[in-house]
């Protein structure tokens, strides 16, 4: 069914011919009044962020509210670019740049960042601390002797307590002195680590809220005060807040959105904001942050003078009748009351494995045939295989890569780099940059490159002595502190160097990388701000912008880790825990492989900051935009490659074809067995359970999998019905083919391409065969067919790792490689 309305609609209508359905339509124009709440209940692939989208244009055009006065808010980046992609295709480019569309994080980062020096005098520029940051910083701060500011005062405390005290003071949880008391600290000794934190601008990623409430707070404060107009002027203006994914909400998010929405409007006398919110409570799978399925009706409480409309969307542009069926019945016991705009697809497929490494072989080779077999109309893009763990993931890709060569890309809520050990380029570049608290920086790599027992206790004393040199050398910096400490190692005048002192150990040689860093830093610096110079004495602002490039970062990295002596530690794989025995070359090439992710996840970061930065207006170099925005600036995947992602990750996502990870590692249970087996009913049902099934489900356009260790035959008679355990013939199939071709909007290909497919499903199929009889070394073969013209052309056929010769090379060189191959 595609009810579509008829008048309005056509004003509504895109370019290319999507036109809202009448109940999207009565959402869309629905008034925005202030005092009022619109609230949006309705199920996957409903088009929420569709209608959300429109509903913005339509205010703009039809409604006198202009672009700015418009917040639209959501949890994630890329609820933020569907927005805004479907917004590109009703608004034009200057319209869309006025409008306000971001993450609760990144606005409130901006909030603070923009207004926090008009509130506080002594406000600093603040340094975002990411989980490693502050775990590096629990490291260097949590033992032994430090001294701030003159005061020496001892702490002991483990970097995880230490971590949970700090953020406990900052929410408010606890006092300082309680905090001491309970934790057995010098109370001393934690206000001067807060004052060092603060006097740093270091935030950790949830303050970001805290602070621009309290920022929020404080301006409303001073106008209540001085009795004069204070207001934050972006939040005055304001006259709409929207508000996407409303079900993943929890209690700081709703305070925020509390103190916008209560936030004085210029020229609006009492009257409050309108807000619109809109959410699936069964998508609600952020529990463990404190969401809740009946936050949508608990925020009338919020709002109690507030009109209220409730209206939702009951079809589905995305999901098929038997895959919308099938998720309603397997997660609640419930039937679907969506009604599919597609209409009838296939059942989804059940599958029964005997082990995990079995079923995910099953799932890449069935991605081969789909992509064969159909002449390569399917892309690896196409599919996405869901997992609930991250270890998942990356056993998944480990296969990809050593068994069959294949391009995958692992989907991550950041930039994947970020959370691994490659942060250490990011403190590299805060050195180079010298940005707000790079000091930080220079301690947690000095860390990194002294790292024998002791290292901490050691990283403290320096701290301690360029905190006395201080007192004599105010606002200089720490790498000022240890270039004067080496300029007279180097005259022998050395009897008394603190630095020699602390650095006894192994005969010079944590000096001597000290050293050799500290003038790599001077010399890319020195190359990349010379080249930044030149570019702004020509005054073309072509040139400045793209005076300093992802290249020339990429290459001053190397250049500077090569001289920190750090790449030993990346290329180390991280430690198995004691009780684990394994191979350890194993454990070396299974780190290689991640490794090879990690250095792409990083290049195309960069890469896509720096299309981000072409297109921006604001005056900056490259490297300040990227140290800015890395956090939030996501590349959108290639078509090459097959998606891996957790469930949570996918949450918003759509994809044609589907995998959802049964076997789980431990025990031979399937995870959702009890969804699946007649053990659940609706009194016994893991909701959450239900509910993380039901969005894995639901991100399938067209075909679905799922893994099981039983046979269908075993399992409840809900899943007999909805799911079948036969593999899909695509091309016998009408009904799947039709809805494939309309899904992906592309032709099918012609007769011949399709038979050299099934020739070289054939070939892939018999040298596998080979290969695996044959205990033979078996060497590389390319499939040699004539079908080049399909993305699978040059598959590899399965090598032994041990033929492999490409993680042979030095690790730095397949570092430099990979990383300047995408450039
Ligand atoms: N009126 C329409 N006509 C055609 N396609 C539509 C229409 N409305 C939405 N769609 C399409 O339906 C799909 C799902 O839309 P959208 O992502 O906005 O759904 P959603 O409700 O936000 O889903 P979820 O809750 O799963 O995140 C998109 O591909 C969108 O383009």
């Amino acid at each position: 069914m595609n009810e579509t309305a008829s008048n309005d609609s056509t004003e509504s209508r895109e370019p290319n011919g999507r036109i809202p359905t009448a109940s999207q339509l009565e959402i869309i124009t629905h008034p925005c009044e202030p005092n009022t709440l619109l609230k949006v209940k309705a199920g996957p692939g409903s088009g929420k962020t569709f209608t959300l989208a429109h509903r913005i244009a339509h205010l703009i055009k039809n409604r006198d509210i202009k672009p700015s006065e418009v917040l639209v808010l959501s949890m994630s980046n890329r609820a933020v670019n569907n927005i805004q992609k479907t917004l590109a295709k009703i608004l034009d480019d200057q319209t869309i740049k006025e409008i306000t569309v971001n993450t609760f994080h990144s606005f409130s980062s901006q909030l603070i960042d923009e207004y926090s020096q008009f509130y506080y005098k002594d406000y600093r520029h603040k340094r975002l601390m990411d989980d490693i940051s502050w775990r590096n910083f629990s490291n260097i701060f949590s033992g032994k002797v430090i001294s701030l500011d003159g005061e020496s005062v001892k702490g002991s405390i483990t970097p995880a307590s230490l971590e949970k005290v700090l953020s406990d003071i900052k929410i408010g949880k606890i006092s300082v002195s309680k905090a001491a008391s309970e934790f057995q600290l010098n109370e001393a000794y934690l206000k001067l680590l807060i004052e060092y934190m603060n006097k740093n601008g270091f935030i950790r990623y949830n303050d970001l809220i805290i602070n621009a409430l309290e920022l929020i707070q404080d301006s409303l404060d001073q106008l209540n005060e001085v009795g004069q107009v204070q207001l934050i002027p972006t939040l005055s203006r304001y006259k709409v807040v929207i508000v996407d994914e409303f079900q993943d909400m929890y209690h700081q998010l709703l305070s925020i959105i509390h103190s916008l929405v209560k936030y004085p409007t210029v020229n609006n006398g009492q009257q409050l904001k309108h807000l619109t919110i809109a959410g699936d409570p069964n998508q609600s799978i952020y529990e463990f942050l404190g969401s809740k399925p009946e936050l949508m009706d608990f925020i009338d409480y919020d709002f109690p003078s507030f009109q209220i409309c409730e209206l939702s969307i009951n079809e589905t542009f995305r999901l098929t009748n038997e895959i919308s069926k099938m998720s309603s019945k397997i997660a609640f016991g419930t039937d679907s009351n969506i009604i599919s705009s597609k209409g009838q697809g296939e059942l989804p497929i059940i599958r029964q494995h005997y082990s995990q490494y079995q079923e995910y072989i099953f799932i890449i080779e069935e991605i081969i045939r789909l992509i064969f077999e159909l002449g390569g109309l399917i892309k690896p893009a196409d599919c996405i295989i869901l997992t609930r763990y991250n270890k998942e993931i990356d056993e998944i890709s480990k296969i990809m890569s050593t068994i069959y060569d294949l391009n995958f890309e692992k989907l991550t809520s950041g930039n994947e780099w970020i959370k691994t050990k490659l942060h250490c380029f990011l403190d590299i570049l805060y050195i180079l940059n010298k940005n707000a608290g790079f000091e930080f920086s220079l301690l947690s790599l000095l860390l990194k490159i002294d790292n024998k027992i002791g290292n901490r206790g050691r990283i403290s004393k320096l701290f301690n002595e360029y905190n006395s040199w201080m007192k004599n050398n105010q606002s200089r910096s720490l790498e000022d502190y240890l270039n004067e400490q080496l300029i007279q190692d180097s005259t022998k005048n050395n009897k008394i160097l603190k630095l020699k002192q602390i650095y006894k150990i192994d005969n010079q040689s944590v000096l001597n990388k000290i050293n050799s860093f500290l003038k790599s830093i001077r010399d890319e610096r020195n190359k990349i701000f010379e080249s930044y110079n030149n570019a702004i004495a020509t005054q073309d602002h072509e040139t400045i912008k793209n005076s300093i490039t992802p290249t020339m970062i990429l290459e001053s990295i190397f250049n500077i880790a090569e001289a920190l002596g750090i790449l030993d530690y990346i290329n180390e794989p991280d430690s198995q825990g004691k009780h684990k025995v394994q191979d350890n070359k194993q454990i070396e090439k299974d780190h290689k492989y991640i490794l090879k992710r990690w250095l792409y996840s990083f290049n195309s970061s960069l890469e896509c900051s720096f299309a981000n930065y072409i297109e921006s207006n604001k005056e900056s170099t490259f490297l300040d935009h990227f140290l800015r925005n890395c956090n939030d600036e996501c590349p959108i995947g290639n078509q090459d490659s097959i998606k891996l992602s957790t469930i949570h990750t996918a949450k918003g996502l759509e994809y044609p074809i589907v995998f959802i990870v049964g076997l789980s590692k431990f025990g031979n249970k399937s995870y959702w067995e009890s969804l699946l087996t007649n053990e659940s009913n609706s009194v016994s049902r893991d909701l959450s359970k239900s509910r993380l099934f039901y969005v894995a489900s639901t991100r399938a356009q067209s075909v679905l999998y799922l893994g099981s260790t039983k046979p269908i035959d075993e399992l409840s008679s809900e899943v007999q019905q909805t799911f079948t355990n036969k593999l899909p013939q695509l091309l016998d199939s009408s009904k799947l083919m039709s809805n494939l071709l309309t899904q992906l909007q592309r032709p099918l290909p012609h007769e011949a391409k399709l038979k050299s497919g099934l020739q070289s499903y054939h070939i892939f199929k018999s040298r596998k065969q080979n290969y695996c009889t044959s205990s033979k070394k078996f060497n590389s073969i390319e499939c040699t067919s004539s079908a080049s013209v399909w993305p699978m052309s040059n598959f590899t056929i399965p090598v032994p790792i041990s033929t492999s010769s490409k993680w042979r090379l030095k690790p730095c060189k397949v570092m430099l490689k990979l990383l300047m191959k995408r450039c």
